[in-house]
């Protein structure tokens, strides 16, 4: 009887267990993954390293001092510790490579450790010469988003996404002025989109939409924004004014320069952020939702119209950095198939998230980065929506994921700051209270009714 009772009660235990790791991930890694993972860690530390060929025979100096203590073989040395830490996500390790060892290897051996330590994945970053951090997750931490409570911050710095390495997916437009988000149908693309929105509409920075859907995505966003276009001709006239304010812009800071020159004091700036505050142009975010709108043309008149917009494009990925105007593209294709242009546009976009693509479309966003990256993209699973590979020119890439945000939340931050929209003259046109769309979209008319056709 005693028996059976013990049976249910172990039975319940690994049953609530169970569930309680299902359900609530992070209490469950604090209470029971995380003094486990770190016994697991310090105890096996050293036999670990040996196993999976992350140990160097020893220097000849340590070798002798073995022998002097009676040591009759040398161990292996494995990587030295430089630090220890836990966090809600999972553990860190900051390790010293020893001679012989190169952060590849640690990458190579990563699916290994995580085996050995019983943790979700092992992450390698590289710190600097010889030095790498380990970044276990002790749970799958792109299940439920949850953003980090410290995030990174600067200027033009923006947080979008959860990495699965448990650190935050920043947009830094100063290091990666222009990006190109792609995504099948359902993949997260829009949600993407809003997390960038509602992220930007709290910094000094211009917001100017081009969605040539009828802006069935971004009205919603009309209150933060500078600029709207949402057709085709609409789009054009924008991008035109776009680059007469990028010359504006540079005619601007060739002006600082030449008093800078003049005067021995001053330090010479190569972009806007080297001009003092009160001269400096705001910086200008342009999101074009659904590119291949812009590469259409049915008619003559529409292929004019269409290579002058692609041509404005190219020539504000080209040299807009410089000058603070940075592009956020968007769409579920970007291949060869939307025609001239195309190609030289994608190579000028550094920046690159690819949600769930067919093969095609992933080696059109990552080919140029890494292998590894578009086969991962490819992988990404139908029920897995909202994750995303994001990759840099530099060939990094990691699985990211946005905290789901709904249309109502964005549009609310962006009322909230809709005193935060700038002065931008060569816009004014363009500002969607002009257009009479800051409300949002018109009323929606009757349906039409369907023809009667021959009985
Ligand atoms: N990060 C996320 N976490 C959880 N669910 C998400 C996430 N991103 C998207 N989804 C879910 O997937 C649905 C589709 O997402 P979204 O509208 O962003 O796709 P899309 O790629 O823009 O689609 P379309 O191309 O058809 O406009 C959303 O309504 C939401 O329910």
């Amino acid at each position: 009887m005693t028996g059976v009772a013990l049976l249910g009660l172990l039975l319940a235990t690994a049953g609530g267990l169970a569930y309680g790791r299902q359900r609530f991930p992070v209490a469950f890694w604090l209470l029971f993954g995380l003094p486990l993972a770190w016994g697991r860690f310090l105890s096996t530390y050293g036999s670990t390293m040996v196993a999976c060929g992350l140990a160097v025979p020893p220097s000849r100096a340590r070798a002798l001092a073995g022998w002097a203590v009676g040591r009759r073989e040398a161990r292996p040395v494995p990587p030295r510790i430089r630090r220890l830490g836990g966090s809600l996500t999972g553990l860190r390790v900051r390790l010293r490579l020893p001679g012989g060892l190169e952060p590849a290897d640690v990458t190579a051996a990563s699916s290994r450790l995580r085996h050995a330590w019983g943790v979700h994945a092992v992450h390698v970053v590289e710190l600097g010469p010889g030095v790498v951090e380990l970044r276990m997750t002790g749970y799958d931490v792109l299940r439920d988003v949850r953003m980090p409570r410290r995030l990174p911050s600067g200027p033009m710095v923006v947080p979008v996404a959860l990495r699965d390495d448990g650190t935050a997916f920043v947009r830094n437009y100063r290091e990666i002025p222009h990006a190109l988000t792609l995504g099948a149908n359902q993949s997260g693309k829009s949600v993407y989109q809003r997390n960038l929105i509602m992220n930007l509409a709290r910094l000094p920075v211009a917001l100017v939409g081009i969605d040539c859907k009828g802006g069935v995505e971004q009205i919603p966003y009309a209150a933060r924004l500078s600029a709207l276009a949402t057709d085709r001709e609409q789009a054009a006239e924008l991008l035109d004014a776009l680059v007469g304010e990028m010359e504006h812009r540079f005619a601007l800071l060739k002006e600082c320069q030449r008093t800078a020159l003049d005067s021995p004091d001053e330090e010479v700036a190569s972009d806007i952020w080297g001009l003092p505050a009160y001269v400096r142009p705001v910086p200008v975010v342009v999101l074009v939702d659904e590119v291949a709108e812009l590469f259409l043309s049915a008619t003559k008149k529409d292929e004019e119209r269409r290579d002058r917009m692609v041509a404005n494009l190219i020539r504000l990925a080209q040299r807009a950095r410089a000058v603070g105007i940075y592009l956020e593209i968007c769409g579920q294709r970007f291949g060869v198939e939307l025609g001239k242009g195309a190609a030289t546009l994608r190579s000028q976009l550094s920046g690159r998230v690819v949600h769930r693509v067919n093969k095609q479309t992933a080696e059109v966003g990552l080919g140029d980065i890494s292998s590894e990256a578009t086969t991962a993209a490819t992988a990404i699973a139908r029920d897995r929506v909202g994750v995303a590979v994001a990759g840099d020119a530099s060939g990094g890439w990691s699985h990211i994921r946005t905290p789901l945000v709904s249309i109502a939340e964005t549009a609310a931050v962006c009322r909230a700051h809709a005193h935060l929209v700038p002065d931008l003259p060569a816009l004014d046109r363009h500002r969607p209270s002009a257009r009479g769309e800051e409300d949002g979209p018109a009323e929606p008319g009757p349906f039409p009714r369907p023809r009667s056709g021959p009985e």
